[in-house]
């Protein structure tokens, strides 16, 4: 993580869609639990990406996305919030509104910066 700083870090819970069971699946092992969510920037590279770990003490990676320029950011709720990448489509379940707007503030500033 050579020089890449955090423009905001929020609590949400990080799912995946299962399009074959038409699900919404935590990101890592099982339990859908809380993770630390960051949207890092790297100045260098003038790239952004999503990184969250989960709260519990094996602080698994939950997810590593890119924000690739031009990508759509749905709020689909003010406490859910989702996008899709070449892959996967990501969806953020935040433990409040509050860090809902905050995450969608900075998703908004870097998809702008890009
Ligand atoms: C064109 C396009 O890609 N469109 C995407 C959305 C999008 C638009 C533009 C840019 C990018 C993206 Cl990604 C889309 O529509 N997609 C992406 C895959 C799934 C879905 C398709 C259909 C269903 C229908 C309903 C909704 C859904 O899933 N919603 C609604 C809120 C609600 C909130 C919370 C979660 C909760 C954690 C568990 C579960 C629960 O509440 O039990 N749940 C939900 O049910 C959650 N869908 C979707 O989002």
């Amino acid at each position: 993580m050579s020089c890449e700083s955090s423009i905001c870090q929020v609590r949400a819970t990080v799912m995946l869609y299962d399009d074959s069971s038409k699900r919404w699946v935590p990101s890592g092992s099982d339990s859908p639990a809380l993770s630390r969510v960051h949207i890092y920037h790297n100045p260098s590279t003038h790239t952004f990406r999503v990184v969250g770990r989960k709260l519990q003490a094996d602080q698994q990676v939950v997810i590593n996305c890119p924000i690739i320029k031009g990508m759509k950011y749905n709020q689909a709720t003010p406490n859910f919030h989702q996008w899709r990448d070449p892959k996967q489509v990501w969806g953020l379940n935040f433990s409040s509104k509050e860090d809902g707007a905050t995450f969608s503030k900075a998703m908004t500033y870097a998809l702008d910066a890009l």
